[in-house]
């Protein structure tokens, strides 16, 4: 039984500490939820009269030619739903979207092992929020001001700067959830259900492991479900073994493993929510980009392989980071507790985010990559320096993606950093050979929600 329409939203992360560690289940990840979200509208496709169609279209109208047609069909012995995008349609928009043909099948195939009846036409619509991406239309430091939620960015999506919000996973999230609720709607009834909630993050962290074609630790994942956490990751042995769709007896293994039937396969991560604040009110996250960018997947095997040949020297960095990380979230947790805050009250958490940074470029230097490069480390000085700022860090797998400053909530420290950064410039003799140009501070923020059911009329505007 298919939904008319619906629609979900799931949000992007940043990663406060925990970078590397937190691929090994020894250690965790302090995660934050963002307010930035990836939207996903469904409605069904009428057909007219006379006309038989089985296509479901997905557009993500922000983007150039971000239209991608599929055909489905039931494959041989149990290998779930499989789909193929469909060619000759007048948008040029031939490229795959692998994350999205993936979260499809994977979705189809759940929803259809669930729910017997037949997978009937749909039209998907994303929209993102406008944070996602580094977009140069904008001016330098400004916090975009539009009365509309979303932006048109002008661009195909290849060509869109990722901020390194998390997009995939957050799409993946509020895909799977969206393709879920239209095609076997008694499965997500009710959000705040712990059930289906991990349900959920199953069926969105295989779809998403598949997509990228391996297992990362998933904290992004845990995230756009969840919301903030101290995330501690599960086991890849979980994943090993699924196979993908279209190979015999997949659509039996993927319902165990989404509803977590399988006692040789359970499911073992720790979502602890005792820090779900993660920020405390009287501070803000904000986050500026240096619109650069960087490639997470050659950074971790660099890390890693260091990691590996010098396992003596990895194993006291872990630990000593591991406990700075510990402490960083008991800091801001007991800061969360308290019901009022002076300035002084800071001073641990400046402490403990100093320590962090130094043994991050520690294991920088160690391993050759650049995690916290010397023009992230000379942004992140100047940003302390100014009035309200507590501490800065390169998150994540660190490089060239936006680096995350805590600071006062008050009018004062967000217009000093917003001026501060309106002039700021690093030429490549004084940046350790890379220079960049304007920082923009980015509009997000904390936020402790993770994939939730939106009204579907709030995007009418957009969906043409
Ligand atoms: N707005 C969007 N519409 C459609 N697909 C998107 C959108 N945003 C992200 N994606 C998908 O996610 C991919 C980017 O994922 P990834 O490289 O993992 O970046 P991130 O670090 O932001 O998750 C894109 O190539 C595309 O497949
Ligand atoms: C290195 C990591 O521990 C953290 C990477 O965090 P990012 O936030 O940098 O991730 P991307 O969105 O994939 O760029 C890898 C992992 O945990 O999977």
């Amino acid at each position: 039984m298919d939904q008319p329409t619906a629609a979900f939203s799931a949000p992007g992360k940043v990663l406060l500490a925990g970078g590397y560690l937190v691929l090994d289940r020894n250690y965790t990840g302090l995660v934050c939820g963002l307010d930035a979200r990836i939207h996903v509208h469904v409605h069904k496709l009428q057909t007219s009269p006379g006309l038989t169609l089985s296509e479901i279209i997905v557009k993500s109208p922000q983007f150039r030619d971000a239209e991608w047609r599929y055909g489905y069909r039931e494959t041989e012995e149990g290998g779930g739903i499989e789909v193929t995008q469909l060619k000759g349609h007048s948008t040029s928009a031939q490229s795959r979207n692998k994350f999205v043909e993936t979260a499809l099948a994977y979705a189809l195939t759940y929803a259809s092992a669930v729910d017997h009846t037949k997978i009937g036409p749909a039209s998907f619509t994303i929209l993102a929020d406008t944070d996602y991406y580094s977009h140069p239309g904008s001016s330098g430091s400004e916090i975009p001001t539009t009365t509309d939620r979303f932006l048109g960015f002008n661009v195909p999506l290849h060509e869109a700067h990722k901020t390194g919000l998390g997009s995939s996973a957050a799409l993946v999230t509020a895909f799977t959830t969206a393709v879920v609720a239209h095609y076997a709607p008694h499965a997500v009834v009710d959000m705040s259900s712990a059930q289906e909630k991990s349900r959920l993050h199953n069926l969105a962290q295989a779809a998403h492991c598949a997509a990228q074609g391996k297992i990362g630790s998933g904290f992004d994942v845990a995230a756009a479900v969840y919301g903030s956490c101290v995330y501690r990751r599960f086991s890849p042995s979980i994943l090993e073994g699924l196979g993908d769709v279209g190979v015999k007896g997949f659509s039996t293994r993927l319902k165990s493993i989404v509803e977590d039937t399988d006692p040789t396969k359970k499911w073992d991560m720790k979502i602890d929510k005792k820090f779900a604040a993660v920020v405390p009110r009287d501070l803000r996250l904000m986050m500026c980009d240096v619109d650069c960018g960087s490639e997470t997947v050659g950074m971790v095997r660099n890390v890693l392989s260091w990691r590996k040949a010098k396992p003596e020297e990895a194993l006291l960095l872990w630990e000593t980071l591991q406990k700075g990380n510990e402490d960083l979230a008991t800091e801001l947790q007991s800061l969360a507790s308290k019901p009022a805050n002076s300035s002084e009250d800071y001073e641990n958490i400046r402490e403990v985010m100093l320590t962090i940074r130094s043994l991050i470029r520690e294991m920088s230097s160690k391993s050759g990559v650049p995690i916290e490069p010397e023009v992230q480390t000379g942004l992140i000085n100047a940003c302390c320096q100014l009035p309200g700022v507590v501490g800065g860090v390169v998150p994540g797998a660190g490089g060239f993606d936006a680096v995350a400053l805590l600071l006062e909530d008050k009018e004062y420290a967000i217009d000093a950093l917003r001026q501060f950064l309106e002039n700021y410039r690093v030429k490549a003799n004084e940046g350790g050979g890379v220079s960049i140009g304007k920082v923009r501070l980015l509009g997000v923020k904390q936020e402790d929600q993770g994939v939730r059911k939106e009204t579907p009329t709030n995007y009418q505007d957009w969906l043409r």
